[in-house]
């Protein structure tokens, strides 16, 4: 597509820009889609090993936000470095209506699930339609470096809840995996659409830890080792966790699921705080698994991720490191100054991650709003179904199928 027949030059995005992978894009192709502003998206995931470029998850988001809102695209395909988004314009021709309420979205490898329903829960959440809509999303649904259906299902869902939105129900079909070998898996999540703004929301008080659950996925025989090993370290850690003074008889619950692999090892921690926060820290274990090195990967894995666990606790703030990046677009969009504590560490605020530092950059170029240090954000107020500047948002809101062979 000729940038030079666009009415309004597209918002340009270096993909190289702090993180510079896939969220940038996501979330960039999720604000665009809603608010109808036309971006350019250049040097994809620039900052990534291997040359960057669109892989099929990022490809299968570009393709069914496009369909989604009609949007006008450049020429895409796998490793595409550079993108062109116009959402459609008043009048554009749609096909599906929402309030159908079936999307399918299949992808042909274990690319991430949930990554795909980062790019489109904003979308879906302000669509405006009058009624739930199914989304059934077929690959990975534990794959490294992304949220697994269990922190989805455990962590995101729960806060999202909290924050003020429609809870979102989910239905694993079957587990996708990117480790052992490799295994498309399905899940179906049902999003109630608001119909009002997003009121401002604040996550300021932690208060303290009232339980912690892990879930275990992994070989059969491994079960029991896993077990102890948590206990010993509930044991161990336990005033560390859930403080020494304030809570009597913290609650802990040990779940474990056979992974049906001898590759495959997740554990997740979700600590639930007096306040309803939740704080989760996991590991897809991606190390390597060698005869002679088995009986070392269950300490490791246990020991990891409650390292991890108590570091999110120990902050004191209100969000885990990857929750607070997901939260931003919702901060982006609220009505008001929404507040997400991110915590203190030696007195000094933790500072964002670098991914949530990239939400904040998008966000900030493509619909103005500033984050301070403290992680408060004025939003747009943005109302579902409602025109934007350019006065035509909610003509767009209605194609909905996409369904990638
Ligand atoms: N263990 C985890 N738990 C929850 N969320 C996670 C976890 N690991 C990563 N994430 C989230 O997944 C997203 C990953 O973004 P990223 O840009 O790395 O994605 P990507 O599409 O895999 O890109 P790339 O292949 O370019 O790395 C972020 O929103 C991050 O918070």
């Amino acid at each position: 597509m000729a940038l030079e027949s666009l009415a309004t030059p597209p918002i340009h995005l270096d993909g190289t820009t702090l993180e510079g992978g896939g969220q940038l894009l996501r979330l960039a192709l999720g604000l665009s889609s809603l608010t109808k502003k036309s971006i350019n998206i250049t040097n994809i995931r620039g900052r990534r090993h291997g040359g960057g470029g669109l892989k099929s998850q990022h490809l299968t988001c570009v393709q069914w936000l496009g369909n989604a809102c009609n949007a006008r695209i450049s020429d895409v395909g796998l490793k595409s470095k550079e993108v062109t988004f116009v959402p459609g314009g008043k009048g554009a021709s749609t096909t599906i209506d929402l309030e159908v309420g079936d999307v399918r979205i299949h992808q042909s490898t274990p690319g991430s699930v949930n990554l795909i329903l980062q790019a489109i829960l904003p979308f879906l959440l302000f669509s405006n339609a009058n009624e739930k809509i199914r989304v059934r999303i077929t690959g990975g649904t534990n794959v490294s470096n992304s949220p697994s259906y269990d922190y989805i299902t455990q962590v995101l869902i729960p806060m999202l809840h909290l924050i003020g939105l429609p809870r979102i129900e989910a239905e694993l079909h079957s587990r996708g995996w990117s480790q052992g070998s490799t295994r498309l898996g399905g899940v179906t999540y049902t999003i109630t659409p608001v119909t009002t703004k997003l009121p401002a929301f604040q996550l300021l008080d932690r208060g303290s830890i009232r339980s912690v659950k892990a879930t275990i996925l992994a070989p059969k025989n491994t079960e029991q080792l896993f077990r102890d090993e948590l206990n010993v370290m509930f044991e161990r850690r336990e005033s560390r966790i859930f403080g020494t003074t304030s809570i009597k008889d913290p609650e802990i619950d040990i779940t474990f699921e056979d992974s049906h692999h001898d590759k495959r090892y997740y554990l997740l921690l979700v600590a639930t705080t007096t306040t309803g926060i939740k704080l989760g820290r996991d590991w897809l274990y991606d190390q390597g698994v060698r005869a002679g090195k088995l009986e070392k990967i269950v300490p490791t894995v246990v020991k990891k991720v409650s390292d991890d666990l108590l570091a999110e606790v120990e902050h004191g703030g209100c969000v885990d490191e990857f929750l607070r990046d997901q939260l931003v677009v919702f901060q982006a969009l609220a009505e008001g100054r929404s507040q997400v504590y991110g915590g203190k560490r030696k007195d000094v605020l933790v500072e964002p991650s670098l991914h949530a530092k990239t939400a904040q950059w998008v966000a900030q170029r493509i619909v103005g709003v500033e984050f301070d240090a403290e992680g408060g954000c004025e939003g747009i107020a943005f109302c579902p179904g409602e025109t934007d500047e350019d006065g035509d948002l909610a003509d767009s809101m209605v194609q909905l199928e996409l369904t990638e062979s």
